[in-house]
């Protein structure tokens, strides 16, 4: 009986996530410190200027100071109430306008085939809706920030008008009547300095209210992540996330194995060898166990009560109408969606030497033509290793694509355009099988990996990788892709699925 093996990711973008925790943990650190600095000794310094103001100025000085900032933090929370709706909107408008922005610029020629620019509902109209600029809520912000910005800013004003009126009260009601110029400029300058820290004291603690709710939302989001990293790990208790560097390439069959006679690629078995992990022996990619698919957010069940056994040499067809669930399915096999019900086993590792996925839209990185076939692998073969460039070019031959070689100006030459803006859907479905070849996955899922070529090709790309030992779990339509397949999963809708097994001819 096969045993469930660790789930083995390569998580590719792990490096920058790991970046942007360390990010917010070092943000969150340093206003931690600060608040914790300025909460500490902020009730020592309000305390020691209040009593040296008391002592130069009487009982007037710090109650016209405390009654100010009474005075100005309820006017202040007055104003605020209504403003943090706007606000809240403004951000929202912000956001929708960033969105908008990213989808006209990533989608720019789609919408300009749909003439966009001239339709009320096209991107653009969203756009001109969801500008911030002159929109309403941006002269209340203005309001708030004036309003908060006007209380008594002691810290940051040269001279101070607090001081000045409460010496001039003083002065007016007689008490410093009997001073003589000398003594008295030398009171006013002493009243002025203490009313002048008093009043920063009080200007650091309003300040801290600011510096609070920052922290307050540092630590939600470090919370949450905490919370979903704990999730995951809960789910997937026995999985481990392997390096790129732990994955095991020595399985790779030698380019110079392969033969080409009339089109069609052989290679010797290049499984087991020596330095093949044989720690996990198994030949079951995948284990369904009366599963049940649903869609995020809707009760409709795309598929109920699903059991099958997905295992090495039984490549499975997954074939269905529009929308009956077929890329769900993959998503479950990938882990990216859980079954809402029954029971789903991944027995194999992702990576090279398991399970590779090939999505409906290619997807390709920033680089040069080698990083985007050895993808997601980068560190295995940083130089250009003879043997390395002489498998790459093999296989990018074996896609049909020796003259992007010739494009890219050689396979290390950085390149400043975008691959999805050059290549064309047809050679980018050709590029991600030179990956999949360079990989050689033990399992390939591909979804309608091929529905940009022609038959021919089609048949010629899965024959390569049918040679290259792979096991296909594929999403498409023709009949042709029958004979590359044993079993035939076809998905009817309402969460009914008919699987039959294909008769060899
Ligand atoms: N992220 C999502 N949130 C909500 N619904 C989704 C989501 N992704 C897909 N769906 C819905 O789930 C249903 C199945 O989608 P799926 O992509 O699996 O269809 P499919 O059979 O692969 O279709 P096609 O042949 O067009 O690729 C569709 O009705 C789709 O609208």
């Amino acid at each position: 009986m096969s045993r469930v093996m660790a789930v083995r990711r390569p998580a590719p973008g792990a490096g920058a996530r790991d970046q942007r925790i360390s990010q917010d943990v070092e943000r969150f650190c340093r206003q931690l410190s600060s608040m914790a600095s300025k909460l500490i000794i902020s009730p020592f310094t309000l305390i020691y200027y209040t009593y040296q103001c008391f002592q130069s100025t009487g009982w007037l000085g710090p109650v016209s100071i405390f009654g100010y900032f009474i005075l100005g933090t309820m006017m202040n929370k007055m104003l605020m109430g209504p403003i943090v709706a706007k606000l809240m909107q403004q951000e929202k408008l912000e956001g929708d306008f960033r969105f908008k922005h990213m989808q006209i610029r990533v989608n720019a020629e789609p919408a300009a085939f749909f003439r966009s620019m001239r339709r009320h509902g096209g991107p653009l109209a969203g756009l001109r809706l969801s500008r911030p600029h002159g929109h309403p809520s941006l002269s209340h912000q203005s309001w708030a920030r004036g309003a908060h910005e006007d209380r008594p800013q002691a810290a940051e004003t040269p001279s101070d008008p607090e001081g000045a009126d409460i010496q001039g009260a003083l002065a007016v009601h007689g008490v410093y009547g009997d001073l003589s110029p000398t003594e008295l400029s030398s009171l006013v300058s002493k009243n002025a300095f203490v009313c002048l820290y008093l009043t920063n004291c009080f200007t650091r603690l309003i300040d801290l209210s600011t510096t609070l709710s920052d922290v307050a939302g540092y630590t939600h989001r470090i919370g949450e992540l905490q919370e979903t990293l704990l999730d995951m790990s809960l789910k997937s208790k026995d999985d481990e996330i392997l390096d790129e560097s732990e994955w095991n390439l020595d399985r790779f069959c030698d380019v110079s194995d392969l033969s080409v006679h009339q089109g069609i690629v052989s290679c010797p078995p290049c499984f087991g060898g020596p330095g093949w992990p044989e720690a996990e022996p198994t030949d079951t990619a995948f284990l369904l166990e009366r599963v049940c698919i649903s869609a995020p957010s809707s009760n409709k069940p795309l598929i109920k009560d699903l059991s099958l056994k997905i295992s090495e040499g039984q490549s499975l067809l997954i074939t269905g109408n529009t929308g009956t669930g077929k890329t769900s399915l993959l998503r479950v096999l990938g882990g990216l969606w859980a079954s809402t019900r029954g029971s789903v086993q991944i027995l194999t590792d992702f990576g090279p030497h398991g399970v590779l996925f090939l999505p409906q839209k290619p997807f390709f990185t920033d680089g040069t033509l080698r990083e985007q076939v050895i993808y997601p692998l980068k560190e295995i073969y940083p130089d250009s290793g003879s043997t390395d460039d002489e498998r790459i070019m093999r296989f990018l031959e074996l896609a049909g694509l020796s003259t992007l070689v010739a494009r890219t100006e050689g396979l290390d030459q950085q390149v400043d355009w975008n691959w999805y803006d050059v290549l064309s859907p047809g050679e980018m479905q050709r590029l991600s099988f030179a990956r999949l070849f360079y990989l050689q996955p033990k399992y390939a899922v591909l979804d309608e990996a091929t529905s940009a070529l022609t038959e021919e090709v089609e048949s010629e790309l899965y024959r390569v990788g049918q040679q290259l030992g792979m096991t296909f779990v594929s999403v498409g339509h023709r009949r042709s892709l029958e004979k590359f397949h044993s079993l035939v999963l076809k998905l009817c809708g309402e969460g009914r699925w008919e699987l039959t097994r294909i008769k060899m001819e």
